[in-house]
C-alpha cells in the first residue's frame, strides 16, 4: 500500500502518524442552514482533539437541506431522499479510505438520521456531535407589546393570521430565529439529537446546549478525544462493546424512544429510528414503539406542544434530567451502556442534575444560557443562568407523577384507512379532538391543500385528506408543515383533522395524522376516499377508519385499476430522474421510507 501512503503523506500526514486510527470526520457544514452555517471551525476543533488524542483525523463534507428552507415548493420532494444520500456519501467516504472510526458532525432534520444509519451500517466506533440548538427570539410589536419565546413556526402561522398587522408579523420573521442553530423548539433536528444523544451516541448536554454557547467547545474536544480513546478499546483491546450496534441495541432504542415520547417529539423521528434499526439490523418495528406509548407518560411540552424552548429543557437538566426521571418511574431498560458510560447508573449518577449527585462539570453545563444577541457563530457568548430549573412539578421537566398525561406524546393509530400504521403526535393535540369524527375534503398535493385551506375551501369540521405525498407518491413525503400551519393560523387548528401518507414538521401539532401506510401510490386505502366520505379517528383506543362499507371500497378500488392504477388525478409536478430513483426503491413509512435494494 506505498501508493496510498505517499499519498496520504501528500494530504499531511506525517510519517509518525501511520499505525494510528485514521478516523473520518463527517462534517455537515453548509451556509444554506443556520444549524450548520457556524459548524465550518467545528470541524477543525473535533479534528484537532482527534490529532492530540494520537489519531489521525480526515475531515470531509456531506450535503445538508434547510427543510424550513424547502418547505412549501418543489424543494421539499429532496429533503427525505437526501438522508438516504448522506447515509451512502459516509459510508462511500469511510469504506473507500479505510476509516477506523468516524465522528458525525452533524444538526438538522435529516443529516443526524443520515448519518446514524451510515454509523450502524458501518459498525465502526463513532461519535455523534451536532450543531445545537438556535436561542428563542423576542419582538417588540407595532403598539409596544414584547412577544418573547419566538421560533420558526410563530413566523409562519403568524403570517397566515388575519388578526395580525403585516407590520407585526415583519417584526416576528426579523426576530424568530435570532441565532445560528437547529430551530429552537421540539423540531425534528432537536428531536433527533436529543435522541441520539439518549441512544448512548452522543455526549451529555449534546442534544440541548445552545449553538452559540461557548460550552459547546468542550463538547466538539471530547467528541474528538473520545472516538480516539473507543478506536483505541476496539482496535487494540477487542472491546467490541464500544461499536455503533453495541451501543444502540434493542435496549437503548426502546429506552430512545421512551425519552421521545416522553417529549412528545416529531413524528418524523418515528420514520427515522425505524430506519436506522434497519441499518442495525434489529428487528425493532412500529408495534415496539406503539409499545412504549403507552407506557410512558408525557413530561415535557417543548414548542409546538407548549411554551417551552430548548434552552429551558437545557437549564432543567437536558437528556439526563428526562431520563432520571423516566428512570425512577421504572420506564428505562438498564441493559444499555454509551460511549461515555458503561452503564445507566454511571451515566446518570454522573449527569443528571436531579438525581443526588451530579457531577460539577454537569452542573456548570447546564446553566449555559442563551446570549439574546443577534448571531451565527459558533461560541459567541457564554452567559450562565443563575439557577437551573429543578422545578418537577410545574416546571419545563416533570416527574411522572406530575406528567401532562399519563399516555406518551407520540402514538400509532390503526384501522382500515391505515392498516400498517400511521402516527400522531398526541403531545400537540387539543384534548378536545382526541375523538374526531368529520367528512373528507380529499386532496390530491399539498398544494392543492393549501390553496382550499386558504381559500376557504376547508370548513371546522372537516378531515383534510392529502394523498400521493408518501415516499413513493410525492416522490420524498414532503413535510406538510404550511397546510397544518395555515390550519392553524385561520382558526381550524382544534377543529379541523389532516391526515396524509406525507408526513410533518416538528412544528406541525394539531390533529395531525401522517405516514398513512400503505399509501395511496402503494395501492393504500387513502387512495379509495371520496369528498363526504366519514372517517372517524379515535386517539386513545388508538384507531382510524374510514366508514365506508367493504363492498364500497372494492368496487372504488376496481374502477381506479381500471383506469391506470394509484396516481393522482390532479398534479402537474416536476419530478427529476434523482428523485425517480429513490422512488422507484421507497418502501412505505412503516418500513422508515428507506431504500429497498435487492
Ligand atoms: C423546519 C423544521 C421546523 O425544522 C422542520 O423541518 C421540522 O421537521 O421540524
Ligand atoms: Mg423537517
Amino acid at each position: 500500500m506505498a501508493g496510498a501512503r505517499a499519498l496520504l503523506r501528500a494530504a499531511g500526514v506525517d510519517r509518525n502518524d501511520f499505525g494510528k486510527p485514521i478516523v473520518a470526520v463527517a462534517n455537515s457544514f453548509t451556509e444554506f442552514v443556520p444549524g450548520h452555517t457556524h459548524l465550518q471551525p467545528v470541524g477543525r476543533i473535533v479534528s484537532a482533539a482527534i490529532k492530540e488524542a494520537g489519531g489521525v483525523p480526515r475531515e470531509f463534507n456531506t450535503i445538508a437541506v434547510d427543510d424550513g428552507i424547502a418547505m412549501g415548493h418543489g424543494g421539499m420532494l429532496y429533503s427525505l431522499p437526501s438522508r438516504d444520500l448522506i447515509a451512502d456519501s459516509v459510508e462511500y467516504m469511510v469504506n473507500a479510505h479505510c476509516a477506523d472510526a468516524l465522528v458525525c458532525v452533524s444538526n438538522c432534520d435529516k443529516i443526524t438520521p443520515g448519518m446514524l444509519m451510515a454509523a450502524l451500517r458501518l459498525n465502526v466506533p463513532t461519535v455523534f456531535v451536532s450543531g445545537g440548538p438556535m436561542e428563542g427570539g423576542t419582538a417588540t410589536l407595532a403598539d409596544g407589546t414584547v412577544r418573547d419565546g419566538l421560533h420558526l413556526i410563530s413566523a409562519m402561522s403568524d403570517a397566515a393570521s388575519d388578526a395580525v398587522t403585516d407590520e407585526d408579523i415583519g417584526r416576528i420573521e426579523e426576530a424568530a430565529c435570532p441565532t445560528c442553530g437547529s430551530c429552537s423548539g421540539m423540531y425534528t433536528a432537536n428531536s433527533m439529537n436529543c435522541l441520539t444523544e439518549a441512544l448512548g451516541l452522543a455526549l451529555p448536554g449534546n442534544g440541548t446546549t445552545l449553538a452559540t454557547h461557548t460550552a459547546r467547545r468542550a463538547l466538539y474536544e471530547a467528541a474528538g478525544r473520545t472516538v480516539v480513546e473507543l478506536a483505541h478499546r476496539y482496535y487494540e483491546q477487542d472491546d467490541a462493546t464500544v461499536l455503533p450496534r453495541a451501543i444502540a441495541s434493542r435496549a437503548a432504542f426502546d429506552n430512545a424512544m421512551s425519552l421521545d415520547i416522553a417529549m412528545g417529539g416529531s413524528t418524523n423521528t418515528i420514520l427515522h429510528l425505524l430506519a436506522a434499526a434497519r441499518e442495525a439490523e434489529l428487528d425493532y418495528t412500529l408495534r415496539d414503539i406503539e409499545d412504549r406509548s403507552r407506557a410512558v407518560p408525557c413530561l415535557c411540552k417543548v414548542a409546538p406542544n407548549g411554551r417551552y424552548l430548548m434552552e429551558d429543557v437545557h437549564r432543567a437538566g437536558g437528556i439526563p434530567a428526562i431520563m432520571g426521571e423516566l428512570h425512577r418511574a421504572g420506564l428505562l431498560r438498564e441493559d444499555v451502556h454509551t460511549v461515555h458510560a458503561g452503564s445507566l447508573g454511571e451515566w446518570l449518577k454522573t449527569w443528571d442534575v436531579r438525581g443526588g449527585s451530579p457531577s460539577p462539570e454537569a452542573l456548570e453545563l447546564f446553566h449555559a444560557a442563551p446570549g439574546r444577541v443577534r448571531s451565527a457563530t459558533a461560541f459567541s457568548q457564554s452567559k450562565r443562568w443563575e439557577d437551573l430549573d429543578l422545578d418537577a412539578e410545574n416546571g419545563c421537566v416533570r416527574d411522572t407523577a406530575h406528567a401532562y398525561s399519563a399516555d406518551g406524546g407520540l402514538a400509532v393509530l390503526r384501522g382500515n384507512l391505515s392498516e400498517d400504521g400511521c402516527v400522531v403526535k398526541t403531545a400537540g393535540v387539543d384534548e378536545s379532538i382526541l375523538t374526531f369524527t368529520g367528512p373528507a375534503v380529499v386532496l390530491e398535493s399539498q398544494e392543492e391543500a393549501v390553496e382550499a385551506i386558504l381559500g376557504g375551501r376547508v370548513q371546522a369540521g372537516d378531515a383534510v385528506v392529502i394523498r400521493y405525498e408518501g415516499p413513493r407518491g410525492g416522490p420524498g413525503m414532503q413535510e406538510m408543515l404550511y397546510p397544518t400551519a395555515y390550519l392553524k393560523g385561520r382558526g381550524l387548528g382544534k377543529s379541523c383533522a389532516l391526515v396524509t401518507d406525507g408526513r410533518f414538521s416538528g412544528g406541525t401539532s394539531g390533529l395531525s395524522i401522517g405516514h398513512v401506510s400503505p399509501e395511496a401510490a402503494a395501492g393504500g386505502v387513502i387512495a379509495l376516499v371520496e369528498d363526504g366520505d366519514t372517517i372517524v379517528i379515535d386517539i386513545p383506543n388508538r384507531s382510524i377508519r374510514l366508514d365506508v362499507p367493504r363492498a364500497v371500497l372494492a368496487e372504488r378500488r376496481a374502477r381506479l385499476e381500471a383506469a391506470g392504477g394509484y396516481r393522482p388525478g390532479r398534479r402537474d409536478r416536476v419530478v427529476s430522474t434523482a428523485l425517480r430513483a429513490y422512488a422507484s426503491m421507497a418502501l412505505s413509512a412503516d418500513k422508515g421510507a428507506v431504500r429497498e435494494v435487492n
